[in-house]
């Protein structure tokens, strides 16, 4: 039995608001059913199939989970999903992406995309080719650590493993920003500070090795801002330490929670529980020597730009017309690192002038709260899916296995409720940086991801999930009423529920079919 409603609903759904290099970056074809999928919401049971003639508009058809070519679970929306394809052999996939189609068919292909920080524990071309095996979708190279040479090395790698071997694998650069850190440790790739010990941080200019318990200061302005009785917190709280002197440029500093001190790592002071922010705050967002740095990025026409502690949505636009008028095909995409109270504060407009966002879980727990983390990371995910911006969550997913072969119970939960949110893309970044277990690391991201992923469309199908409207115009919110209310009523009759749309999208939706 099947009934057609045919309602030419005409929408002003713009094709512009999608996130097509995404999808071509990372090599999945951009499809405008992927997109209409995102436009109609489809609940959680309806799986699509596709088709798609010169003269018929494409057909997305529900079949409650017993079918269908592509999957429209939730996890589809994000620009970072993929692959939507009409037709298996008209398209060109990577060699990791063609060896899932081939085991799991294109309804369990996997939508979440890894990415990998690379370090000292990943350049090497064989360990980069392991993790492109392992399903890592995007290099991360971090500007904090290393010179402009090797992260150059890493990227003609990672290209060069692409061009011979057909893989995917895109390039993000991550700039440092202005934020006060630490400097390398004169070349140690850590250090234990233990309870009790007197640490002295400087901003003096140390020759190698540094003096024994002696840390270099990034902010000149450091030794001034700082007072007695100031609480120094290391990459977060990761270490922290009392100021119980200062002596010129130096401030002498009790360790009250012991741990490993790492190159390069974030300092934040606080005072009577609040984080200080004098004029460090007035530090630009992007400084000079990430001017240089994204200059590099764009030479060597890396796919992502990500900008650490954005604070306004200028900053990013800026940026954007800055790598327009010098990129070459004008086409690297700027992710906004959300990891700071201002970002929160302007949180939307950030998102929407950026193409895509990290939730840089790292250094945002360093300005706020630990325990408000979580629920900013969903608030963070959900405007990202509002906006259909891609949405990365980062920063301890797999902490532990930074030294351990497996992963804890907790961090196993951690990432199934990124997945659950439906975030676009999970981050390693010491776990495959300098972590002993970068392809185990990899490897549990991926296997966790894929479950869940599962779990939504087998076992969760007969779920119907409450999305956010994302209708910017009264039509389009009459299409998208149209759309929930026969997802939701082929999910109550367990049936199939097709949405035909016109052969231009942005006429929105021609017909709606359900059958039994
Ligand atoms: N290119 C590199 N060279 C040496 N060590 C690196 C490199 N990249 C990362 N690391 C190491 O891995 C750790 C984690 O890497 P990551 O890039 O996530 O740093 P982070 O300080 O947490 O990030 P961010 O600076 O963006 O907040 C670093 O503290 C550093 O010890
Ligand atoms: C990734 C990052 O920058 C952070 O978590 O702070
Ligand atoms: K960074
Ligand atoms: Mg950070």
């Amino acid at each position: 039995m099947s009934q057609s409603l045919n309602l030419f609903i005409s929408t002003s759904y713009s094709p512009k608001l999608l996130n097509q290099s995404f999808s071509k970056k990372l090599n999945f074809n951009w499809n405008p059913v992927e997109q209409l999928k995102t436009r109609i919401k489809t609940a959680l049971t309806i799986k699509a199939s596709v088709t798609d003639s010169n003269s018929n508009p494409s057909v997305l058809t529900s079949d409650n989970g017993a079918g269908g070519m592509l999957s429209a679970m939730p996890q589809d929306y994000g620009a970072f999903r993929g692959p939507a394809v009409a037709d298996p052999s008209a398209i060109e996939v990577d060699a990791v992406t063609e060896t899932e189609l081939k085991e799991n068919g294109f309804r369990s292909t996997r939508r979440t995309k890894l990415i990998c920080t690379i370090g000292p524990a990943t350049c090497g071309a064989k360990q980069l080719e392991a993790l492109a095996v392992g399903g890592m979708n995007v290099a991360r190279i971090n500007m904090c650590h290393g010179t402009r040479e090797w992260h150059q090395e890493v990227i003609q790698r990672v290209r060069r493993l692409n061009e011979d071997k057909g893989y995917a694998v895109a390039i993000m650069m991550d700039t440092e920003g202005s934020e006060i850190h630490m400097g390398d440790l004169g070349g140690a790739s850590s250090a234990k500070a233990e309870d009790g010990e007197v640490w002295t941080f400087s901003v003096r200019a140390f020759d190698s090795p540094l003096p024994e318990r002696t840390i270099n200061v990034s902010y000149e302005g450091f030794a001034e801002d700082v007072e007695v009785g100031d609480e120094l917190l290391v990459d977060g709280g990761m270490v922290r330490f009392q100021v119980i002197e200062k002596i010129g440029p130096d401030v002498k500093c009790r360790c009250t929670d012991p741990g490993l001190l790492l190159p390069r790592a974030n300092l934040t002071f606080w005072r009577d529980g609040s984080l200080v922010r004098e004029r460090n705050a007035m530090l630009p967002t992007i400084s000079s020597k990430d001017w240089l740095d994204i200059d590099f990025g764009i030479a060597e026409g890396v796919d992502f730009i990500a900008i650490s502690f954005v604070k306004s949505a200028e900053v990013i636009k800026h940026l954007k017309s800055y790598i327009k008028a010098r990129a070459r095909d004008g086409d690297i995409s700027v992710i906004a690192k959300i990891e700071s109270i201002d970002s929160l504060k302007n949180l939307e407009e950030i998102i929407q002038a950026s193409d895509g966002a990290m939730v840089a879980r790292g250094d945002l727990g360093a300005q706020i709260p630990l325990e408000q983390v979580p629920s900013e990371q969903q608030r963070i995910v959900q405007i990202c899916r509002q906006l259909n911006r891609p949405v990365i969550v980062a920063s301890q997913l797999l902490e532990s296995m930074i030294e351990y072969p497996t992963p804890t119970r907790a961090e196993v939960a951690d990432i199934s409720e990124a997945v659950r949110q439906r975030a676009d893309a999970l981050m390693l970044s010491g776990e495959s940086a300098m972590g002993q277990y970068p392809e185990k690391a990899l490897t549990v991201l991926r296997s966790v991801s894929l479950r869940i992923e599962k779990w939504w469309r087998e076992e969760k199908r007969h779920e119907a999930t409450e999305l956010p409207g994302i209708a910017l115009s009264f039509s389009d919110s009459i299409s998208e009423e149209i759309c929930n209310s026969a997802s939701k009523m082929a999910n109550n009759l367990r049936g199939r529920c097709s949405f035909c749309l016109h052969k231009d999208w942005s006429h929105g939706i021609s017909s709606i079919a359900l059958s039994t």
